[in-house]
């Protein structure tokens, strides 16, 4: 069984898809207590249904969420920072508190011009986290204990793999690991519709895309292979994938994910007010 969080009060500021997913994983692992574990989920019937749902205690009243928690995890939208996370709200955070923040495009400066004195915890996960299967870069701001980052890991790593970082090379995560998946439903959609177009019908096309890709990935993690070794391993010379790719490689695939990573950096920027 896995080691409960050294926590009392762990509380979610925003319970929607992100947070959901942490809390789902946290409360099947059985990391803490989920009457522990305070939401608030600003709508009443989101609330309820994280309560039921996972035995968490919801709430619509952020204040009450966050009183008395040893973690705080930011989980709203970037967009809504400087109208929900100021005044009562952050009187109401107890001084000791350490703030785990998992929204995109907010910096540990922020953060920590808005809590003051606490230590900070930036991370970037992604949806698989959800079915268990994240991944999780965790960048320590400065102070941050060893004990409150670990803290971070086990709490990210009861639903997927954990990476700490340096808070600089957290966008370039986001650009990658983080809206990863949305590039990998696209490619899986395409795939899976070439298949229809093939003849397939669409749920053997869809299950034979999605499993293509799952399997894929999981030969890399678990040979430690190069990718392109991998390739030439179902690469034979003549043979039907080498002219599979020789389109991929005519339609820009390799360049259109360059283009995706640099867009999402450039939209960070934005986000940040740097642009
Ligand atoms: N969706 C993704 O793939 C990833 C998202 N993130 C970050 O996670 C954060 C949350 O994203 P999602 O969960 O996808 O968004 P979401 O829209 O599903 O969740 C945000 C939640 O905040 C709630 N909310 C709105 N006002 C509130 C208030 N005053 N107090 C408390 N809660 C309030 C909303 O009702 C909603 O449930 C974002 O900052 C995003 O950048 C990070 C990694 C991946
Ligand atoms: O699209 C977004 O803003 C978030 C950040 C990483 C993934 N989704």
């Amino acid at each position: 069984m896995a080691e409960k969080l050294n926590l009392k009060k762990l509380a979610f500021i925003g319970g929607g898809a992100m947070g959901e997913a942490i809390i789902k994983g946290i409360t099947g692992a059985k990391l803490m207590d989920p009457a522990a574990v305070y939401v608030g989920a600003h709508r009443q019937e989101r609330a309820d249904y994280l309560h039921e749902t996972y035995g968490v205690t919801g709430l619509v009243d952020n204040c009450e969420a966050v009183r008395d928690a040893d973690m705080i995890v930011l989980a709203i939208k970037p967009q809504m920072v400087d109208s929900v996370l100021r005044g009562a709200l952050v009187s109401a955070v107890p001084g000791k508190a350490v703030i785990l923040s998992i929204m995109g495009s907010v910096t540990i400066e922020k953060i920590s011009g808005i809590f003051k004195g606490h230590p900070v915890i930036r991370t970037m996960p992604n949806t698989p986290l959800a079915v268990g299967a994240g991944m999780t870069a965790i960048a320590p701001g400065n102070g941050v204990s060893e004990e409150a980052v670990k803290t971070a890991e086990q709490i990210f790593g009861c639903c997927g793999e954990t990476l700490r970082i340096q808070e600089k090379d957290i966008e370039a995560v986001t650009a990658v690991s983080g809206c990863g998946p949305g590039y990998v439903y696209v490619m899986i959609d395409a795939l899976a519709d070439a298949g229809v177009m093939a003849g397939l019908p669409r749920a053997a096309a869809i299950k034979l895309a999605a499993q293509t890709f799952a399997g894929s990935g999981k030969m890399v993690l678990e040979t430690g292979k190069h990718p392109a070794v991998l390739r030439d391993m179902v690469t034979s010379p003549g043979g039907t994938t080498i002219a599979g790719i020789k389109a991929l490689e005519n339609g820009a695939v390799r360049g259109a994910m360059y283009n995706a990573v640099q867009a999402v950096l450039n939209r960070s920027e934005e986000l940040k007010g740097n642009k």
